[in-house]
């Protein structure tokens, strides 16, 4: 991991006020939104707007994505060409089906620069049975991160969509193990209860069990928690630099494992300990509190 990226905040594109708020807000990324949030008759507005706001600017150390329509829709190839111009941080095309689909956009944003990456949601059910191949393309393409599209997931299964998620455990945990086979970023789903505090913070933390880098977000008063909930805390900062001392005892160089604080940990878990400290530090850098 080269950043934080605990939090990802979504807002449509065709939404000046919000976009202007974001300048200022403590997430680690902005995703200007051009597809879902967006009416049909704003389309064309919205992306024109996204497009000033990559130009001008002024989020500091976030992270600036836009999402474009698919390309099964009439804006999508205008989307992709406009933005590989523009260069946002990254470009995060929806409905991603399977790996042909990622390597036609990946063809389409040729033109881009250098730094920005090519992101796809996982929120189909084709994809469910994909995910792999779809990883892979991160061999081949552009394609650096995934974001779980758990609204159109629940909506194609039928199922519901609520703080356990039970319906989707497994697929959660088959995708972060395909993005992590391939080096990908992956950002856990929404969470739709705006007022939840308790259950954002749940669900904050399962995400974060499963493995996931971050959560995306739709609301500015989500950011405190799942910031809180992806930093490593005081206590877990603790331990990890009880391991990475223990390890560096000269009388333990030579060995595997180690008993530290009643816990047995073995050198995997030095480099655990490793990447916490890392991230830790970059969150602290990064000045964005975690609460
Ligand atoms: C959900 C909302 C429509 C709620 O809007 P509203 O009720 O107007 O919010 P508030 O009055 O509470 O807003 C208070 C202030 O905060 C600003 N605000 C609100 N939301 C955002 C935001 N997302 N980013 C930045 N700033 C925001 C308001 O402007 C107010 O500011 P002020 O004027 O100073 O008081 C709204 O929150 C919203 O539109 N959220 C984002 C929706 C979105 O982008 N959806 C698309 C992504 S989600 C998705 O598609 C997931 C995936 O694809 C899947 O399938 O799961
Ligand atoms: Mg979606």
């Amino acid at each position: 991991m080269t950043r934080p990226r605990r939090s990802l905040l979504y807002m449509p594109a065709s939404n000046l006020r919000a976009i202007e708020k974001a300048r200022d807000l403590p997430c680690d990324a902005v995703v200007l939104d051009l597809e879902d949030a967006v009416a049909p008759e704003a389309k064309a507005a919205a992306r024109e707007t996204a497009l000033a706001v990559v130009r001008e600017g002024g989020f500091g150390r976030r992270e600036l994505i836009v999402r474009a329509n698919g390309l099964d829709t009439p804006w999508g190839r205008d989307d992709l060409a406009a933005l590989a111009i523009a260069g946002p941080d990254a470009i995060l095309v929806p409905k991603v089906n399977d790996a042909a689909e990622v390597a036609a956009y990946d063809a389409l944003i040729a033109a881009a620069p250098a730094h920005t990456g090519l992101w796809a949601m996982i929120e189909t059910a084709r994809a469910m049975f994909r995910l792999e191949e779809i990883a892979a393309q991160a061999r081949t393409t552009r394609l650096s991160g995934w974001v779980m599209g758990t609204n159109d997931l629940a909506k194609e299964m039928r199922a519901t969509l609520d703080v356990e998620r039970v319906p989707f455990l497994g697929f959660l945990a088959q995708s972060v193990a395909a993005a992590r086979a391939y080096g990908l970023t992956i950002l856990d789903g929404v969470f739709n209860a705006i007022d939840d505090d308790a259950g954002l913070e749940a669900q904050c933390r399962q995400g974060r069990a499963f493995g996931f880098d971050g959560k995306t977000l739709i609301h500015p008063k989500q950011i405190g928690t799942c910031n809180r909930v992806f930093t490593p805390s005081d206590a877990e900062l603790a331990a990890a630099q009880a391991v990475v001392a223990a390890f560096a005892l000269p009388e333990n160089a030579d060995k595997g494992a180690l008993r530290v604080d009643g816990r047995m940990v073995e050198r995997l878990h030095l480099a655990e300990a490793e990447a916490m400290i890392a991230l830790r530090a970059m969150t602290d850098a990064s000045g964005t509190p975690a609460s």
